[in-house]
């Protein structure tokens, strides 16, 4: 079995209980988007995910419209190109100044993951901060970077891109309906040189898994995730009511969303960013594709004028997107000495 890399170990503490003894009877809710033809099932939907975001952060959605054959052709693209030999995956390997492609290094919380990834841009070209200090104003152009192979990967992920773009725009109009705003309240935030990203991620079979983790506890940090997974697990979201570990079975052809801290900013807290974790697996490798609905740059996120009163006054000062995201990335490639950027620190004193 060899000696695991210590820059993979996570603290005690961390760990994951592999094999727990109780099954587990409470999951996330699963909604079926196929009755939005009708305004009073609208309504039940919009009603539905609000319950979820509000306790649990995460909910599935079946009959989400994202054609079957296309999430079939992602994944098979996806494993194609993780199966390649590593010098051919590292010539598409991201670095220092263009955070997209190939990484096969990423830290969460400072501790190394149990993954390779593949990300890209949801458009063409997207401007970003150049670095994530506060008074340094330029900006840098970041552009996505293909793969030679396998030939389709380019027109599959165009492909893709574009179909779950379509359905996270739905999905946040319907949160949007459920904070009893119009459905297009939050569009304007994206329109325009969004820079969302696909991820690809695949997790090898790991020999320690009892040590390792695929991806360390963390919350996402934009407006939304959609998330398809295999059929293998791994997936762990900290229950609100008890902070207990709670795996999310795979259900087929379903998508995994989550709010994002984003949403709980502009929510003022009415709906959580909740923690989540990938557990690793001695057998079986796993793959799943994030779609991370990312704000432009530009965007200062802050809770929404229109909800707050007296009663609820804002409970964080505003913040820019792309510092928060830049400032982010910096951990990624290095171990730091501090915790990296969380909305806590942009929290107001009560
Ligand atoms: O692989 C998964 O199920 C989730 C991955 C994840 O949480 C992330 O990439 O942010
Ligand atoms: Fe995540």
């Amino acid at each position: 079995m060899g000696e695991i890399d210590p820059a993979f170990i996570q603290a005690t503490d961390q760990r994951p209980k592999l094999n727990p003894t109780n099954p587990v009877a409470d999951e996330i809710p699963i909604i079926d988007l196929s009755v939005l033809s009708s305004p009073d099932e609208t309504r039940k939907v919009v009603s539905e995910i609000g319950h979820a975001c509000k306790n649990w952060g995460f909910f599935q959605v079946i009959n989400h419209g994202v054609p079957l054959e296309l999430a079939r052709k992602i994944e098979e693209v996806a494993k194609t190109f993780f199966e390649l030999p590593a010098e051919e995956k590292k010539k598409v390997k991201r670095d220092m100044v263009n955070a997209l492609g190939y990484h096969d290094g990423e830290n969460t919380k400072n501790v190394r993951d149990w993954k390779e990834v593949f990300d890209f841009l949801v458009e063409d070209e997207t401007l970003v901060p150049a670095s994530p200090e506060p008074d340094d104003k330029e900006l840098r152009k970041l552009t996505k970077q293909w793969p030679q192979y396998p030939p389709e990967f380019r027109e599959v992920c165009q492909e893709y891109v574009r179909a779950v773009e379509k359905l996270a725009y739905k999905l946040l109009g319907l949160i949007a309906l459920g904070l009893d705003q119009p459905e297009n309240r939050f569009n304007d935030y994206f329109k325009d040189q969004q820079t969302s990203l696909v991820r690809f991620n695949h997790y090898p079979p790991c020999p320690f898994p009892h040590l390792a983790l695929g991806v360390g506890r963390h919350k996402d940090a934009g407006a939304l995730t959609v998330l398809a997974q295999d059929d293998v697990g791994g997936l762990e979201v900290k229950r609100k009511s008890d902070g207990e570990w709670i795996p999310v079975t795979p259900t087929p052809n379903a998508y995994i969303i989550n709010v994002g801290d984003i949403v709980q900013v502009w929510s003022n807290d009415k709906y959580e960013s909740v923690e989540h974790r990938v557990v690793v697996n001695s057998e079986k490798e796993r793959f799943s594709v994030p779609f991370f609905f990312f704000p432009a740059h530009h965007v200062m996120v802050k809770p929404l004028e229109e909800l707050l009163s007296d009663e609820n006054p804002a409970k964080y000062r505003e913040y820019n997107w792309g510092k928060f995201y830049a400032t982010r990335n910096r951990s990624d490639f290095k171990k730091q000495e501090v915790e990296n950027i969380q909305i806590h620190h942009f929290r107001l004193p009560e």
